[in-house]
């Protein structure tokens, strides 16, 4: 990411490389209610994106101007140098609320199947090529066990890592999950931590997340979004970003003492993270 896209590519001033996603003074709106405003940054090839805030601030609202769902009132959106919504095979989505996750007769194989958009124009027939990709998507996600198993009949976890596999199959090169780990439990979660870890490294992921310690090793990058958002291409929360997030806090009061455990905490969960991935490899959360 390029945190300053004033002076773009700052990280490194040789490279050529266009952002994959660039933002420039976006501003959206709800009908009356502003919900963003001023955001500008840039995500580059790679970076493995934590967005971060509180409820409300607008983290599931920049994920679908993004994804060409919404269209921004001011300012511009730029992903692989195109309006969103023009690529979207380049594109994998794990949306934060599905009504596919429960009470759903498919089998894990057939919602992963379900990212394909040409499975879906012939009427749900695949090929063997394609039913190949879902192996290997779901593999990667850790379901692969789990293929022929009814959706209703999977755990919280086991349902998210499905999902991630459908966004997985057409080997996107950005994958865009809405908090994917809320209502996981902390094992599951480093799980799917590590799917993610696992990708290509020329896959860019942009992930909103609630949980602060989720800023682990993986995470290159990190976006805080209250209306405004700020930008950093390094794994820690600021406390700038901490202000612009819960407020603006003199140093001593209660809340400020808080802010400090959480970016210590922060710190904690970055060094156990390095000791559990090995853990993870044949869970199927
Ligand atoms: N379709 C909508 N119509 C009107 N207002 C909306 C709509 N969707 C979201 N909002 C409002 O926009 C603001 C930002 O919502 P958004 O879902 O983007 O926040 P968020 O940061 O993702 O929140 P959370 O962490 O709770 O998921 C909120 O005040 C919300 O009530």
């Amino acid at each position: 990411m390029n945190p300053n896209p004033i002076s773009p590519n700052a990280k490194n001033p040789n490279t050529r490389n266009p952002p994959i996603i660039q933002v420039r003074n976006l501003g959206f709106r709800y009908d009356d209610e502003p919900v963003l405003a001023e955001i500008n940054f840039d995500v580059q090839p790679g970076d493995f994106v934590a967005v971060v805030g509180p409820n409300g601030g607008g983290k599931t609202t920049l994920m679908r101007l993004i994804l060409g769902l919404l269209s921004p009132q001011q300012g511009t959106i730029h992903v692989f140098g195109q309006l969103p919504g023009q690529q979207p095979d380049r594109i994998g989505y794990v949306p934060q609320h599905t009504n596919i996750a429960s009470g759903f007769p498919a089998t894990v194989e057939q919602v992963v199947l379900m990212g394909l958009a040409q499975g879906k124009r012939r009427g749900f027939r695949y090929t063997a090529e394609e039913r190949a990709r879902a192996a290997r998507a779901m593999e990667r996600a850790g379901v692969h066990a789990l293929a022929h198993r009814r959706m209703n009949e999977l755990s919280g976890g086991q349902r998210q890592r499905t999902l991630i596999a459908r966004a997985l199959i057409t080997a996107p090169d950005l994958l865009i999950l809405d908090e994917p780990l809320s209502n996981i439990d902390p094992y599951g979660r480093q799980c799917i931590l590590e799917t993610l870890i696992g990708l290509d490294t020329g896959t860019t992921v942009v992930m909103v997340s609630h949980d602060l310690g989720i800023t682990a090793n993986a995470v290159t990058d990190i976006i805080a979004v209250n209306r405004y958002a700020l930008a950093s291409d390094s794994p820690q929360l600021t406390p700038d970003m901490l202000a612009l997030m819960y407020g603006v806090h003199e140093a001593g009061c209660p809340v400020h003492s808080q802010l400090q455990q959480l970016m210590e905490a922060q710190t904690a969960t970055q060094n156990t993270t390095q000791n559990t991935t090995q853990a993870c490899q044949h869970a199927h959360h």
